[in-house]
């Protein structure tokens, strides 16, 4: 009896990072037949093609494969999670920064990424609701995000960036606060904060002695850094020094974990998802969708690092 062929899409930016993919799709396309798939491919043509490919071609296909940076990410994973059936995903990193990939560790060069998508094993990933829109890995306002989507950086180091920039502003008569209401269980906190990360990400920098540093990328919770409002130069050179060394001063900098949160501010607030603009707000509500999506990992480093989390937690 004759199997049906499975049938792949293949959607790649061709202008991100350094543009190498295009030396690449004709040996990534024959590894994929060789691997019988029978393939389509689309190279993205704009901003949010890859969203609306996605969402309206997936209930096609068995398998996604995309490739480009943490902006292309986004758009396939908001795709996906606007339709009903959400075939597995492959990725291939071609971006700049490629924190999403880090986090799941695929590998940066092209060819090792492509072949993990054939040989690999999927894996059940926790995404971001943001509103009506989606996050992979960072919800971030605050001093610094206008700066994380203009330059690329990697959020890796995010808080201790955050001190230099914190640093260099000292002098600033006006460094600016939100006055929060953030909601997150059965807590309440209201508070003037400069800066909030929600992250499902290992690649986000940790603080050292906060309880359950391990993260999981499929446990259905965020973690959550807010950094208080600093009141004088000596709270501001606290928070920079709290910062640095990353260990937690509770006074200025709140940590936790939540599957949902809602945070209302009396003025707009602009927020960066995966590292791109995400919008201006007053009030967002925020939930982490467990095992939404399935994408292609390599399972011992995937084990590895849960290992590496649990032990962490003690
Ligand atoms: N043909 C195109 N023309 C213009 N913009 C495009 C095109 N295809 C994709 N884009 C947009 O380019 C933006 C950046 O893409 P992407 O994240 O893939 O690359 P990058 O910016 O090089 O990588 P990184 O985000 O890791 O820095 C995305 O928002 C995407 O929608």
């Amino acid at each position: 009896m004759e199997t049906r062929q499975k049938k792949l899409f293949f959607i790649y930016n061709p202008h991100s990072g350094k543009a190498q993919i295009k030396n690449k799709i004709s040996e990534i396309i024959d590894l994929f037949v060789k691997n019988h798939y029978e393939v389509t491919v689309h190279p993205t043509q704009e901003r949010e093609d890859a969203l609306h490919m996605v969402e309206q071609k997936s209930g096609e296909y068995d398998m996604i494969v995309f490739s480009g940076g943490d902006g292309t990410v986004n758009e396939v994973v908001s795709g996906l999670m606007k339709t009903g059936r959400r075939p597995v995903l492959g990725y291939i990193p071609s971006g700049t920064v490629n924190d999403f990939a880090a986090s799941l560790h695929i590998p940066r060069d092209l060819r090792k990424a492509a072949h993990l998508i054939v040989e690999g094993m999927p894996f059940d990933c926790d995404i971001g609701g943001f509103n009506d829109k989606y996050f992979s890995y960072v919800a971030a306002f605050g001093i610094f995000t206008d700066v994380a989507y203009q330059t690329p950086q990697h959020f890796k180091n995010i808080l201790g960036k955050t001190a230099y920039v914190l640093e260099g502003a000292k002098q600033l008569y006006n460094l600016k606060s939100y006055h929060m209401t953030v909601c997150y269980q059965d807590k309440v906190l209201e508070d003037d904060f400069i800066f909030g990360l929600i992250t499902n990400s290992t690649s986000v920098g940790g603080f050292k002695g906060y309880r359950g540093k391990g993260v999981k990328l499929d446990d259905g919770e965020f973690e959550v850094s807010l950094i208080k409002a600093p009141k004088n130069p000596i709270e501001m050179q606290i928070i920079i020094s709290a910062l640095l060394q990353k260990e937690i001063n509770q006074d200025f900098i709140t940590t936790f974990r939540a599957s949902e949160l809602k945070i209302v501010c009396d003025e707009e607030v602009s927020w960066t998802l995966d590292g791109e603009f995400g919008g201006s707000y007053t009030e967002v509500s925020i939930q982490n969708h467990c095992r939404a999506i399935r994408i292609m990992t390599d399972p011992i480093k995937m084990i590895e690092s849960l290992m590496e989390a649990e032990s962490e937690e003690g």
